[in-house]
């Protein structure tokens, strides 16, 4: 028996000889000295439709706006907060935990590639493993005062995933998409995987939705037209921010200048946040 034990093998995640009943409870335990009051999921049902883009845009806003933030990645096999930040340091320990590295402009950020040797090493580890390292970077890392917590989940409705959802207490997710065929079904898959976590949705956010010409503003739809209202409407969520094609914005990212590209275009879905308490 564990010394830790407290009876309850429910939650226990002990392979102890005297377990009474099968684990139910997957929640892990939050570093102790570690404490968020909201964390956002960022989702997508399918790879490549911006929700890297979204989580740290919405970081950025969030401080921007006075919130101390954080950004869990849990894109382990295609980590790019990192880059996005301009984050070149490795993360630190003490005795008593990892700690996050911090940004320019103080958002507190863990990444697998914060503990890599190489950014380009490959990660070439197994779903459990993957999930496992996303646990402890809840379990293991010191989080001190952290108002707003957005997590870059990876794509799909997979393993690891399910496994954060599963894990971490969650607040609510926020799902990305963007406006090509099959966009309906995928979200589908996403809103009804939180809808079996019982995780609340904030709504959907559309990235790339259309491109506006520099020179006369017009606006053109480069993946065709939207039907985000349509499917928001069936699920009976509402669309928070539609995001532009903006060469721009790939570029910050490219350059490690997130935090110095302004726009306004998550103040809303932010001020959703914000009332919600978190501060
Ligand atoms: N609105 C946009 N305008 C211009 N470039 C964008 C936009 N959204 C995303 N990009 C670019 O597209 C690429 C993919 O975006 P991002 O990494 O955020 O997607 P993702 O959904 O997180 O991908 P993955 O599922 O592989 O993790 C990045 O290079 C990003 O800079």
């Amino acid at each position: 028996m564990s010394d830790k034990c407290d009876q309850n093998c429910n939650s226990c995640g002990e392979n102890c000889s005297e377990r009474k009943e099968k684990q139910t409870d997957f929640s892990a335990k939050l570093h102790e000295m570690s404490s968020i009051k909201k964390v956002i999921c960022i989702v997508s049902g399918k790879g490549g439709v911006g929700k890297s883009l979204v989580t740290s845009l919405l970081a950025v806003t969030m401080n921007r706006r006075g919130h101390h933030t954080a950004i869990l990645d849990a894109d382990v096999t295609g980590p790019s907060i990192p880059k996005a930040f301009g984050i070149n340091q490795k993360a630190s320990a003490s005795k008593q935990g990892l700690l996050p590295v911090k940004s320019r402009t103080n958002i507190d950020i863990m990444s697998i590639n914060l503990l890599l040797e190489n950014d380009t090493d490959p990660v070439i580890w197994r779903g459990p493993i993957i999930a496992g390292t996303v646990k402890q970077f809840w379990t293991d890392v010191i989080w001190r005062d952290i108002d707003f917590m957005f997590i870059d989940m990876p794509p799909g409705t997979g393993d690891v995933p399910l496994t954060v959802f599963q894990s971490i207490a969650v607040d609510g997710i926020i799902i990305v998409t963007s406006p090509q065929e099959l966009v309906s079904m995928i979200v589908s898959k996403a809103v009804n995987m939180a809808k079996k976590m019982n995780i609340p949705i904030i709504g959907l956010v559309e990235n790339m939705a259309f491109f506006k010409c520099p020179d006369c503003a017009k606006e053109y739809k480069i993946f065709g037209d939207s039907h985000i209202e349509e499917i928001a409407k069936k699920h009976h969520l509402g669309v928070l921010a539609k995001l532009p094609i903006d060469p721009q914005i790939a570029a910050a990212c490219d350059q490690g200048l997130i935090e110095s590209f302004n726009n306004d275009w998550l103040n809303y879905l932010a001020g959703i946040l914000e009332k919600d308490g978190g501060k």
